[in-house]
């Protein structure tokens, strides 16, 4: 039988060459052991409401609202939801003519564009232009159309922190670029040194590579780290004197949990600077309804603004955002809810306020009690996670473990993950799925489990780690 479009030899090599190890070996591992039975804690994923998290009430009014206009009509409407929660949705309806079942432009709502403009400007005192404001179904989408827009082949690089969020390198390798890597320093606290960059650039240029853009994370995935506005500044001056444009993806700047360095966001920094840079330095920021207090990953609302693009390059990129036709609207409609909250004197402000500070005090909390965690374990050091929502800690593995992975035909920090998984049920990502130096291992767990399932969970860690160094220590 003749061979096949879509049989997997013909396929496109991107496709095969692009690797994902948020939802990698360990998950689909996890999912068989799930479907035998094992109850599996999904800590792989940062992915709140799936965790138990509570979705936030006064959104979910309001997008029901959207959602069966019907209700609105209802005279019984006002026992059921606070009135501002009706006028909100009200609002929704005169900026989405056709309601949530209708495309909206490409770039999404307008008005909604405009929230996230005065949210943005709120937010770093400078103006934002809801022209170069695009909404999108998840920062994902946004980073992949950015990426689509820079890379034009092998040629392109493109710097990217590592370790890293895995959607820069499947994304470039996807599109045949190149992924050049800078390495944050562990026991600086993932710091960022300009010196990695210049090493990086030199030894890509070396190889005839163009450095185009370079991306920052920030609080950092999964390193949980916070760039101090010293850190930002080197950044945006190292791109400014290297030509590259800066992506800013800050989809976790709601996540902070230490006090020294509270976000910044890199357009902020930039406009600081003034003149020439903050007027030619191309910059594309990323933001989101999954992270944060939110937790609203499953529907797909995000955002990305574009600073010193030129008009006709932010019509290319209408253009191709067009193909689509639409983001989703619901999505939108999140977004627009997440930068225009309830306000003080709103019905639901006070709410909102109680709902949205007590899952954050919570996270930080958890990100002590598995920080503390792990650095109690035999062979085990972990950084502090400032933001986002991961833990990431250093597994020391002895010589034997690593020739038994070896053995195994894994990589060592595969092969932990996997027996950690077999012993507890807990499935995390192994650091080699985010890129770390040679011969270091990491995992990757989210700091999401409840609270109350924090100290089991940290108590089954320990035991299994203890077994198996006791196991493979000479
Ligand atoms: C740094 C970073 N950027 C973008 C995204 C994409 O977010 P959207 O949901 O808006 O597309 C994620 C998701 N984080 C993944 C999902 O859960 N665990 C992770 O590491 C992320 O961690």
């Amino acid at each position: 039988m003749s061979s096949k479009p879509l049989d997997y030899e013909n396929l496109n090599e991107n496709v095969k060459k692009c690797q994902y190890a948020v939802r990698g070996e360990l998950y689909l591992r996890a999912s068989e052991l799930q479907k035998e039975g094992k109850k599996i804690i999904f800590t792989n994923v940062g992915n709140p409401h799936a965790l138990g998290q509570k979705p936030l009430t006064f959104p979910r009014q309001v997008i029901a609202l959207c959602q069966a206009p019907f209700l609105v009509d209802d005279p019984n409407v006002g026992l059921v939801f606070p009135a501002d929660a009706i006028a909100r949705a009200k609002h929704y309806f005169s900026l989405t003519p056709g309601g949530l079942g209708a495309y909206s432009d490409s770039r999404g709502i307008p008005g909604v564009r405009k929230e996230v403009a005065e949210f943005i400007g709120r937010r770093d005192g400078y103006p934002s232009d809801p022209e170069l404001i695009f909404l999108t179904d998840g920062a994902s989408k946004g980073v992949m159309q950015i990426l689509n827009a820079i890379i034009r082949g092998e040629g392109d690089g493109v710097l990217v922190p590592v370790p890293q969020y895995p959607l820069y390198s499947a994304t470039i390798s996807l599109l045949g670029g190149t992924l050049v890597p800078y390495y944050l320093e562990e026991t600086a606290n993932w710091g960022l040194d300009v010196n990695n960059l210049r090493q990086s650039v030199a030894q890509a240029r070396y190889k005839g590579i163009t450095v185009r853009a370079m991306v920052i994370i920030n609080p950092g995935n999964p390193t949980g780290q916070c760039l101090s506005e010293a850190n930002l500044i080197d950044v945006l001056k190292f791109c400014y004197q290297e030509n590259l444009v800066l992506l800013g993806d800050e989809v976790y700047q709601q996540n902070i949990y230490q006090d020294e360095r509270p976000f910044l966001s890199a357009r902020k920094v930039l406009m600081d600077m003034g003149p020439p840079i903050s007027k030619e330095l191309q910059l594309v920021s990323f933001h989101t309804v999954s992270k944060g207090y939110w937790g609203e990953c499953g529907q797909r609302g995000g955002y990305f603004e574009m600073t010193n693009i030129p008009p006709k390059s932010v019509e290319e990129i209408y253009k191709v955002a067009s193909i689509a036709l639409s983001p989703n609207v619901p999505g939108q409609i999140f977004m627009g809810l997440m930068v225009n909250p309830p306000k003080p004197g709103d019905i639901s402000y006070e709410r909102f306020v109680r709902e949205s500070k007590s899952i954050l005090e919570s996270l930080r909390k958890r990100a002590h009690i598995m920080t503390d965690g792990f650095n109690s374990c035999r062979n085990v050091v972990c950084n502090f996670t400032e933001g986002a929502m991961y833990s990431f800690p250093q597994i020391r593995l002895p010589p034997k473990a690593i020739d038994a992975a070896k053995k195994a035909g894994k990589v060592p920090d595969v092969f932990y993950c996997l027996k950690l998984l077999e012993a507890t049920g807990i499935s995390t990502v192994p650091g080699s799925g985010f890129g770390q130096k040679e011969g270091v291992f990491h995992l990757r767990t989210t700091i999401l489990p409840a609270e109350e399932d924090m100290p089991a969970i940290m108590a089954s860690f320990k035991k299994f780690n203890d077994e198996f160094m006791d196991q493979y220590e000479d």
